[in-house]
Order: C-alpha cells, then sequence, then structure tokens
C-alpha cells in the first residue's frame, strides 16, 4: 500500500540527507519521482544537504496546488512512482492534505522530511497536518546531540550565540551562522527551556560566580 511518511527530527539530523538517499536508490532502479522543497539554503528549486549533496526540486509556491501539479504532470506522460518533500514545514496544511490526496487516488508514495517544532518549540502547522495524516512518522536514527551530549530535541534561535524566544516564525537559516547573525543550535528539552546554549553554557562556566575560589 502506498504511504505518506513524514521523516522528522531536528534540523541538521540528517533529513535531506535521507531525502537524497531515498532518491538516489529509487532512481538508480528505474524509478522516476517528483521532488518539491521550499525555501532550502541553496537557493530556490533546490534540494540540498550538509553533506555537499545537491539535487533539483519543484520549488514550492503559496497556494500551489501540489496534487494538481502531480496530475498536471502524469497527464502530460511523465511519471511519478514517488514524491519526495523536503522542508515540508514550510507547506501549508492544505498542501499536506494534497500530499495525502497523491497517496489516496494517485497510489504514489510520497516521503515528506521536516522539522517538526519551530524555535519556540511550537508545531509548524505543515508539520502538524503531517502528524495528523502521516501513516507513518518516522524519527531519524542519527540524532543530532545537544552540547552537554544529550539528544538534542528541540531547536533554537540565536543571535551572536544568545537563544531569542520572539520573531517571525519562518527564518530561513542554518546551524553555522557566524556570531552576529541569526543562527540556530539545536538542544536538548532541559537546556531549551533554560535558555542555555553553547555559548551562554560557556560564559557561565567562565563566570566568576561559578569558578573554584581560594585554591591558590
Ligand atoms: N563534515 C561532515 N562529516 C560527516 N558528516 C557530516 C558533516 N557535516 C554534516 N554531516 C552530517 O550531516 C548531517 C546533517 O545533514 P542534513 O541532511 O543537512 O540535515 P537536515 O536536513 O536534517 O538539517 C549532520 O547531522 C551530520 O550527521
Ligand atoms: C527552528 C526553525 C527553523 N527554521 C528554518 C531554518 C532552516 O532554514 C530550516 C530548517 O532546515 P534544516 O534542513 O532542517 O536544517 O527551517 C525556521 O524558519 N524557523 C524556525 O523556528
Amino acid at each position: 500500500m502506498p504511504e505518506l511518511v513524514f521523516f522528522s527530527g531536528t534540523m541538521d539530523c540528517g533529513k535531506s540527507t535521507l531525502a537524497l538517499q531515498i532518491e538516489h536508490n529509487r532512481s538508480a532502479r528505474g524509478l522516476a519521482g517528483i521532488i518539491f522543497t521550499r525555501d532550502d539554503r541553496a537557493g530556490e528549486g533546490k534540494l540540498s544537504s550538509r553533506l555537499g549533496l545537491v539535487t533539483d526540486a519543484v520549488e514550492v509556491e503559496d497556494g500551489q496546488d501540489l496534487y494538481a501539479h502531480v496530475v498536471g504532470h502524469l497527464s502530460q506522460g511523465g511519471r511519478a512512482d514517488y514524491v519526495i518533500a523536503d522542508e515540508a514545514q514550510f507547506l501549508a496544511p492544505e498542501q499536506i492534505d494534497q500530499l495525502a490526496r497523491v497517496v489516496d487516488d494517485l497510489d504514489i508514495d510520497v516521503y515528506a522530511f521536516g522539522i517538526t517544532t519551530d524555535f519556540r518549540s511550537k508545531l509548524f502547522p505543515g508539520s502538524q497536518r503531517l502528524v495528523e495524516l502521516a501513516d507513518r512518522v518516522e524519527v531519524l536514527q542519527v540524532e543530532a546531540l545537544c552540547w552537554c551530549g544529550a539528544r538534542a530535541t528541540h531547536n533554537a534561535r540565536t543571535i551572536g550565540g544568545v537563544m531569542v524566544v520572539e520573531g517571525a516564525q519562518v527564518v530561513v537559516g542554518d546551524v553555522t551562522q557566524s556570531s552576529d547573525e541569526v543562527g540556530y543550535e539545536v538542544l536538548c528539552r532541559r537546556h531549551h527551556r533554560r535558555r542555555m546554549t553553547a555559548a551562554s553554557a560557556r560564559a557561565a562556566a567562565l563566570s566568576p560566580d561559578v569558578l573554584p575560589i581560594g585554591t591558590a
């Protein structure tokens, strides 16, 4: 039976890499897929992984009907044995419904990849709809780690290493920004709740308040 599968995890846990591997394995066996993405860091119409691999993709626009896109592709003689949707957290809930319809009405597997929650640990609307509709939600095996070594489960937004909790839900960025830019850092829940990033933990460790005294 065709499935709608949601591969989810924090930023930087290998979602896009897995999407590219699924695409590679299927196309190596002569299958043809449609790849959707939205706001990938590599630019418009790209699906990219931090391992350096990149492939062309259909850039999803506001209000675009993804079911109609697949039907249009098929009716022009194109093939679609599977559909991949990366950065699926940026899709509108209606577009997730359209992907579910691709599975149910066209018998095509859909593999969606995305982060579940934003920097405030609130669900993205697209991810919420995926959790509601997916046949399976798969958490990636290669876990990203918090600076403390625990499994990272949350995404923090930072400016100069300091975690912020106000701002627009969508700001495209990476986990390796220079210190004065908006960036992201994956954290365990405990340190996300305490707003403790790697930089603020380092600063706290160096603070005179926590240095041993009278040891000379
Ligand atoms: N230099 C590197 N050497 C080995 N693995 C790396 C390197 N850089 C990134 N990675 C791997 O790539 C993962 C990020 O992959 P990516 O597909 O871009 O993540 P996501 O799409 O989930 O944000 C990292 O968690 C790490 O496992
Ligand atoms: C937490 C969070 C992330 N984003 C953006 C930042 C990146 O451009 C993508 C995630 O990409 P990845 O391949 O999973 O690393 O999402 C955002 O816009 N808002 C957020 O709260």
